[in-house]
């Protein structure tokens, strides 16, 4: 396991150098198979870096997007995650990349995560470059402590795809996709702003119980370096 630490001045900085890099592996995808996939979070955080990725001047109609994780919402809700992708990333140039939703409409998490797996799986994985977050009780994508999924979702042997999770934590129902769905990214990122996120950070390194900090298994199971990058 290797973990690369990228610290920036600030925010601003973070986003700009985070685009270039990301867009960098997008161009570079293309350029070896024609195609490129990238799945990103939601949050607060990932806001700037969004809107500096839109501008990049990529063959944006050869890219696939899509959403590590999503709240079991409609694309409407200020809750949604494919809201705050179409409202900062699928802008200018990036408007003409492909978008696959992980919210389905239809009745469970369940039957979304089935719909969704299928349509994910044959065309985007294994995923090019995978952006990931991280909050303050250690979940990352839609690992929560105390998921009703979490086990399987981190299992090695569950397959990639997407599946549901339930947690205390988590508000509404989830849709996530399984860590062997994201652990082997082209370019592995995690994406975290804050002093309170580096403190949560390193308690997550300085431990190994990945039921009380699911990001524990990104940080030391990951076959693909995971590349921090961090701002105050
Ligand atoms: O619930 C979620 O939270 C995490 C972290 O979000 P942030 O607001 O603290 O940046 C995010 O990575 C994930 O995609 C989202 O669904």
């Amino acid at each position: 396991m290797t973990r690369n630490m990228k610290k920036f001045e600030d925010g601003a900085k973070l986003a700009a150098a985070l685009a270039v890099d990301v867009a960098d592996t997008l161009a570079a995808a293309i350029n070896d198979k024609g195609t490129a996939s990238i799945a990103v979070s939601g949050g607060s955080t990932p806001k700037a870096f969004f809107r500096m990725l839109s501008k990049a001047d990529i063959d944006w109609e050869k890219v696939t997007i899509t959403l590590v994780d999503e709240r079991f919402v409609p694309e409407d809700s200020p809750r949604s995650n494919h809201k705050l992708v179409k409202e900062n990333l699928l802008l200018g140039p990036a408007a003409h990349a492909r978008f696959i939703p992980l919210y389905q409409n239809v009745e469970t998490a369940e039957e979304a995560a089935e719909i969704v797996t299928n349509k994910v799986s044959a065309t985007s994985l294994p995923f090019d470059v995978v952006v990931l977050g991280m909050g303050t009780d250690g979940h990352t994508a839609s690992f929560f402590p105390g998921g009703d999924t979490l086990g399987r979702a981190l299992d090695m042997k569950t397959p990639a795809g997407v599946m549901s999770m339930h947690a205390e934590g988590a508000g509404e129902a989830r849709l996530t996709f399984t860590f062997s769905s994201l652990e082997n990214a082209g370019l592995l990122v995690l994406h975290i702003e804050g002093r309170e996120k580096m403190d949560v950070l390193e308690k997550a390194l300085a431990g190994n119980d990945e039921t009380e900090m699911p990001i524990r298994a990104v940080l030391s199971r990951a076959t693909s370096p995971v590349n921090i990058y961090w701002a105050p």
